[in-house]
């Protein structure tokens, strides 16, 4: 303890002699020094078992550097960069150029398959013909269809659902009578004829057989089984084997 006050003591001789020389000197600068030093090291303490022991360098109170001395700021600074062995930073112009463009690409080769997240072609690719637009008629807009399958009537015109085989949907193709198969269900699209958007010349094309894929190069957002469910007559199966 007595070592630490004679350590503070002896501080404040040293600066108030500092001040004192640098009033002294004033005449010649304006602005004074003050010297700051730490007090010596304490010799009673030695052996404290209350004190980690401690190096003499430890007692060092200067600042880490910063920016650190192997940091990329001092390399930007000419003179720096130029005296030290630091790694150099490339500049944007002098890094890789970036990869060239796949040739596929460019021919226009990578069309998205199935499975892709890519727009679906029947939003992306123009349709060949120009097409008359359908006019509904009255009592049959998209709300009157859901009033319809809401009604309870019955639209399948199978007492039970069936496996149907190829050439059973086959049988199926007339305006009256007119089935047809979409993903593995197939339905009966005779009540829906007059409700189509697209009119039902164009809904015949798929009567009598599997119509997904039309179905699906025609609007792949609409969905077959949230419109047809009421219409439902069972399910895709293959000939059987005789
Ligand atoms: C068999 C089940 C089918 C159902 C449930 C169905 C349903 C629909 C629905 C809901 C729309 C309106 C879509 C919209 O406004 O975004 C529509 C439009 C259309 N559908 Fe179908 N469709 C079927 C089959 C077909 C088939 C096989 C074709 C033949 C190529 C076809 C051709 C069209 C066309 C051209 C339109 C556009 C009508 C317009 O915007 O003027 N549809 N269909």
């Amino acid at each position: 303890m007595t070592s630490y006050l004679r350590g503070w003591l002896s501080m404040g001789i040293s600066s108030t002699s500092s001040l004192a020389s640098a009033t002294e000197e004033g005449s010649k600068s304006d602005v004074p020094t003050v010297t700051r030093e730490s007090p010596p090291p304490d010799e009673d303490d030695e052996g404290s078992a209350t004190e980690t022991e401690r190096e003499p360098e430890d007692d060092d109170d200067s600042p880490p550097a910063f920016p650190s001395l192997n940091s990329a700021q001092r390399v930007q600074q000419g003179s720096v960069a130029a005296s030290s062995p630091l790694p150099k930073v490339l500049t944007d112009a002098q890094l890789m150029p970036p990869p060239a463009i796949p040739s596929g690409r460019l021919l226009g080769l990578n069309r998205p398959g199935p499975g892709s997240l890519a727009v679906p072609p029947t939003t992306t690719k123009r349709p060949s013909k120009k097409r008359e637009k359908v006019v509904l008629a009255p009592g049959h807009s998209p709300m009157d269809w859901a009033n319809l399958k809401a009604s309870g009537r019955d639209l399948r015109g199978v007492p039970t659902l069936m496996r149907v085989t190829p050439s059973m949907l086959k049988q199926h193709n007339t305006r009256d009578n007119a089935w047809t198969a979409l993903n593995g269900k197939v339905y009966n699209m005779t009540p829906y004829l007059e409700y189509h958007p697209g009119g039902e010349k164009e809904l015949m094309r798929v009567a009598g057989r599997d119509g997904t894929k039309l179905f699906a190069s025609t609007h792949a957002w609409v969905s077959a089984d949230m419109m047809l469910d009421a219409c439902l007559v069972g399910f895709l199966v293959s000939e059987p084997i005789s």
